[in-house]
């Protein structure tokens, strides 16, 4: 009994202890940056454990809780921060690597890195995004979704679609493939593993960038003995290791190339073209950065492009406008071709105003190198000074800057065309910017800029009417629809935005309308 009582003091002992560092630290941070107003909490964004935001305590899941606040607690602190200054400085505000690890799946690659490592990365892997590299994706694209309405839609007139991801996961994947790797997979081929494996590319790269956390939380042997979806992550994760490696024999060996201008075999080129082997990447350097392509690069522009399409179908009109002004291009019904890009403005329009509303990146983290500071201002005009101490972390809130009303007029509505005149570029970093800005924002937009014209040209987009929310008001319609959640990863990752939404309740209908029809 006194042993119990003495372990009880020294547990509370011990705890008290810990809450009195705690409560100084705090003390000590919140004094460092002058008291400046604003949520503040013991813990950081990092204790992703307790997922709840309590004021004083916890922040919740942070990402989450920037995407559903917005505006809301710059407005209630009532001081501004504009991002530039920590965009544009990569030297004093690098990014702190502590978050990134969960990237390194396949070895070292560009988003991992930072300082001189990050600059050899970049010098080495920026030229495969060349306009050779675009005009590909741009082709490749519309050859996807023809083939999509040649030979899976068909004829029917009327296009189900259960859930829109079902729609634009698989084809950024095929983008990817493609226009990534050097691999064309077609829309029918997910059925058959080929020979040497037993799941194939699509899926094994699917279970793989969803489930990176796995391999944050347990050690490898585990995850090859653990429970069924530890197995299958795992599983995938060796054949997707196996399929980039063959890729990688392949083209050393000489075989044949289905498509030269592919980011993979750029990058393989110029990897072979260094003379000073201390340049060189190794093979894990290589499937690294292959690896961070397919990361960054489908799963981001998939949600952007499901965002895009369920807006259209919940704000009609703009819908219409959209499809007029493909239609002024594209009058004929003709292919449109890469060298028409700038012609579709609209489709631009949409996807930029569809990123404003849902950055996938929704928190770009940094940390100080030395002590500086930021001048902001708040509604009044009035100036103020924070100092920035050595070692702070700071986090670009994309949400909060698309929201802030100082630079969007009616920041809540869906209006691209506030995107066709100038529009506040400072304000606006779905891509984050600067030097450590999306080396894929070409990528990106051209096969966006393809997929939504050519499907908008064809199909229109509206949500299926169901039964059970027959008697909803727009407002909770857009709510239902637009639901989102970020998966664990995005806690730690440059937020591939996996399952941004739920994914049960939703059905969305491509019409497909003979163009004499759209009034
Ligand atoms: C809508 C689509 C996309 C969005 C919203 C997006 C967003 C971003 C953001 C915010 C960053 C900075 C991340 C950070 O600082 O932590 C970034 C970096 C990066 N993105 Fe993207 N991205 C998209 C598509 C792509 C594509 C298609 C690719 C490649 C095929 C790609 C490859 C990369 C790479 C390699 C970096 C790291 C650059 C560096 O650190 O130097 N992204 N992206």
């Amino acid at each position: 009994m006194f042993e119990d009582n003495r372990s009880i003091l020294l547990g509370a002992l011990v705890l008290a202890v810990f809450l009195l560092r705690k409560f100084l630290d705090f003390r000590r941070a919140a004094a460092s940056v002058t008291n400046l107003p604003g949520f503040r909490t013991l813990f950081s964004d990092r204790f992703v454990w307790f997922p709840y935001r309590v004021n004083g305590i916890s922040p919740g899941v942070q990402s989450e809780i920037n995407l559903y606040r917005k505006y809301q607690d710059f407005e209630e602190g009532g001081w501004d921060i504009m991002a530039g200054d920590v965009i544009g400085a990569r030297a004093r505000f690098p990014k702190p690597l502590g978050p990134y690890k969960v990237l390194l799946t396949f070895g070292p690659n560009l988003v991992a890195s930072e300082g001189d490592e990050w600059k050899r990365q970049r010098k080495l892997v920026a030229p495969a995004f060349s306009e050779k590299n675009n005009k590909l994706v741009w082709d490749e694209t519309v050859r996807i979704i023809y083939d999509l309405f040649d030979n899976v839609w068909g004829t029917q007139d009327t296009v189900i679609v259960d859930n829109i991801t079902d729609l634009t996961v698989p084809i950024t994947l095929l983008v990817i493939g493609v226009a990534g790797f050097g691999r064309r997979i077609t829309w029918n081929e997910d059925a058959v593993a080929p020979e040497g494996h037993n799941i194939t590319f699509k899926d094994a790269l699917n279970v793989v960038s969803r489930n990176l956390f796995l391999q944050v939380l347990f050690p490898h042997w585990l995850l090859k003995w653990g429970t069924s979806s530890m197995r299958r992550f795992y599983a995938s994760y060796k054949e997707l290791g196996q399929y980039m490696q063959e890729i990688i024999d392949a083209r050393r060996s000489g075989e044949v190339k289905e498509e030269r201008h592919d980011l993979f075999s750029s990058l393989l080129d110029a990897n072979e073209g260094l003379i000073e082997s201390g340049e060189k990447l190794s093979d894990i350097g290589l499937m690294g950065n292959v690896f961070i392509f397919m990361v960054a690069g489908y799963e981001t522009s998939a949600h952007t492009l499901a965002y895009a399409f369920i807006l259209l179908a919940l704000y009609p009109d703009e819908q219409e406008k959209l499809y007029q002004a493909i239609k002024t291009t594209l009058s004929d019904d003709r292919t449109p071709e890469y060298h028409e890009f700038s012609s579709f403005a609209y489709s631009m329009a949409v996807f930029n105003e569809t990123l404003r509303l849902f950055p996938p990146v929704i928190t770009i983290p940094k940390q100080s190198a030395e002590d500086t500071s930021f001048t902001t201002t708040n509604a009044a005009g009035e100036k103020r000074t924070i100092p920035v101490p050595k070692g702070t972390y700071v986090t670009v809130h994309t949400p909060g800057l698309h929201n802030n009303p100082k630079y969007w007029v009616d920041p809540d509505a869906f209006k691209p065309e506030r995107f066709l005149t100038d529009y506040p570029r400072d304000a606006f970093l779905p891509f984050s910017g600067g030097p450590r800005g999306c080396i894929g924002r070409g990528f990106s937009e051209t096969e966006s800029i393809a997929a939504l014209t050519v499907i908008i040209s064809r199909y229109r987009v509206e949500v299926r009417d169901e039964p059970q929310f027959a008697g909803e008001t727009f407002e909770q319609r857009k709510a239902r629809l637009l639901r989102s959640k970020l998966s664990l990863t995005l806690l730690y990752t440059m937020g591939p935005g996996h399952d941004f939404y739920d994914h049960h309740h939703h059905h969305h209908s491509l019409e497909d309308l003979p163009q004499d029809d759209i009034p």
